[in-house]
């Protein structure tokens, strides 16, 4: 078999977009390779800040996991490729953007579609444990949706910052860390479970339930090593079960993966079920 050498990209193999949003690192370009017209999304990493904040590691880390994972609700990374100074990621374009803005938009979603969403995301996280690959990134701002309102999860490097509407906190917000990180304890892809927890939560009310309020970022911490929540009133007995069965301070009393997907609140939700 004749071995498939990629092409070697430039710059010049693209026509330049519209901004789609910036982050730490630089810009995000919707984009369209000239020769087969196939559109992108061109993600545009300044090499000093890079190297300013010894990312590099990081940056073929996440190539290099990405290189080997593929399903439909993982952003693939088609490839990368630099110039003197800038790094070029070569992404799958997600064509409506942040979960997070239409979140944002509507306040909190309906049950139905949380579901969706968080169904779509057990399947992937269960995907990339069984591949040994750990998130530990999951929230709103690193998920996109597709024209068909897949859900994609995006940046297994640093999170993206839409121009607008950013979280309260800058790069990074603690409501998503699990207590084995709060406490600096040795963890492992089960912080993805408590993750999807925060992100199920968030999803029907609106707000992370340790959101960092008024009184400042420590009590956030507090109330994440307690798991102390409150679920408000109008989330069904459903959600609430699957919810608390995420949100459990000791990792191996969390929820498996597997068990999510065949949970109640999926499966009452799921469309053609049988
Ligand atoms: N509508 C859209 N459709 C597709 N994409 C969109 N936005 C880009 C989403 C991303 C996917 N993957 C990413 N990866 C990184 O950013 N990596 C990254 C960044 C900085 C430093 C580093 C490191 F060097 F520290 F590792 C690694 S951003 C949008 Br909006």
């Amino acid at each position: 078999p004749t071995i498939r050498t990629p092409p070697l990209w430039t710059l010049n193999n693209f026509d330049l977009g519209s901004g789609l949003g910036k982050g730490q690192f630089g810009r995000v370009y919707l984009a369209r390779e000239k020769t087969s017209g196939f559109i992108v999304a061109l993600k545009v990493l300044n090499i000093s800040e890079l190297i300013k904040n010894n990312a590099e590691k990081q940056l073929l880390r996440e190539v290099e996991i990405q290189n080997n994972l593929r399903h439909p609700n993982i952003l693939r990374l088609y490839g990368h490729f630099y110039d003197k100074k800038y790094v070029f990621l070569i992404l799958e374009y997600a064509a409506k953007g942040e979960l997070f803005r239409h979140l944002r938009k509507c306040t909190r979603f309906t049950e139905k579609r949380a579901s969706k969403y968080i169904a779509q995301m057990a399947g992937a996280l269960g995907y990339i444990h069984k591949k040994h690959v750990i998130h530990r990134d999951i929230k709103p701002e690193n998920l996109l949706l597709d024209l068909d309102d897949q859900l994609k999860i995006a940046d297994f490097g640093w999170s993206v910052h839409a121009p607008s509407q950013r979280r309260k906190t800058l790069c990074g917000t603690k409501d998503y860390l699990p207590p084995e990180m709060v406490e600096n304890q040795p963890h492992d892809e089960k912080i993805d479970l408590w993750s999807l927890g925060v992100l199920c939560y968030e999803l029907l009310t609106g707000n992370a339930p340790f959101e960092e309020s008024a009184n400042g970022r420590d009590t956030t911490y507090k109330r994440i090593a307690k798991a102390d929540f409150t679920i408000p009133d109008h989330v069904s007995v459903d959600a609430r079960d699957l919810i608390s069965s995420l949100l459990q301070r000791d990792p191996n009393k969390r929820l498996p993966i597997k068990n999510v997907l065949n949970h109640p609140w999926i499966l009452k939700h799921q469309k053609n079920s049988n």
